[in-house]
């Protein structure tokens, strides 16, 4: 199902846990500010929505989406229960759009692997600036909010596993 038929911020508050037990480290690219600012407010209120403490959540921000990577993997060694990187790449000119992607994707698939602390991928991968401004509070919802939710069942797997 695409994006375009599923709201990204529709979800059944009623099945979300309690996020008052734990600690979460979001990781925002400054590229694309504008996008992952909202992409961040989206995550960061639904967080305190569904019970998290403004003091258990620790925000770092990275240059660019590729060292969400790195920062990603900085943070799971913090105290915390769950990482959301956020990021926005928008495709340009040559086919840089192309590498970091996958290299963002891989890179934060290989943190999930290798690691014991769930990092949410927050990372939107826009043809167009306007795809992007659809899917970080616009017509479409926010991927910062569908993240946080994502980030909060993470954890309690975690927690009960
Ligand atoms: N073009 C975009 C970038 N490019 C920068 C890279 O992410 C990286 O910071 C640089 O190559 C140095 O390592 N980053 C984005 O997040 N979004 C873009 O659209
Ligand atoms: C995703 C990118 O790195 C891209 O926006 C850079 O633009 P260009 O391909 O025109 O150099």
């Amino acid at each position: 199902m695409a994006t375009a038929n599923k709201n990204l911020s529709d979800y059944d508050k009623t099945t979300i846990p309690n996020a008052n037990k734990y600690r979460f480290g979001i990781v925002v690219s400054e590229w694309n500010d504008t996008i992952t600012e909202a992409l961040y407010e989206g995550a960061y209120n639904t967080l305190i929505e569904h019970g998290a403490l403004p003091a258990n959540i620790i925000r770092w921000n990275v240059p660019g989406s590729f060292e969400l990577i790195y920062g990603s993997k900085k943070m799971q060694e913090q105290m915390v229960n769950a990482v959301i990187a956020i990021g926005s790449v928008i495709k340009g000119e040559t086919k840089h759009f192309d590498f970091v992607c996958e290299a963002v994707s891989q890179g934060i698939k290989d943190l999930n692997v290798i690691r014991e602390t769930p990092v949410i991928f927050c990372v939107l991968t826009d043809d167009t600036l306007q795809q992007a401004i659809d899917r970080s509070g616009g017509k479409h919802g926010n991927k910062g909010t569908e993240a946080a939710i994502a980030a909060i069942k993470m954890a309690e797997i975690r927690k009960n596993s």
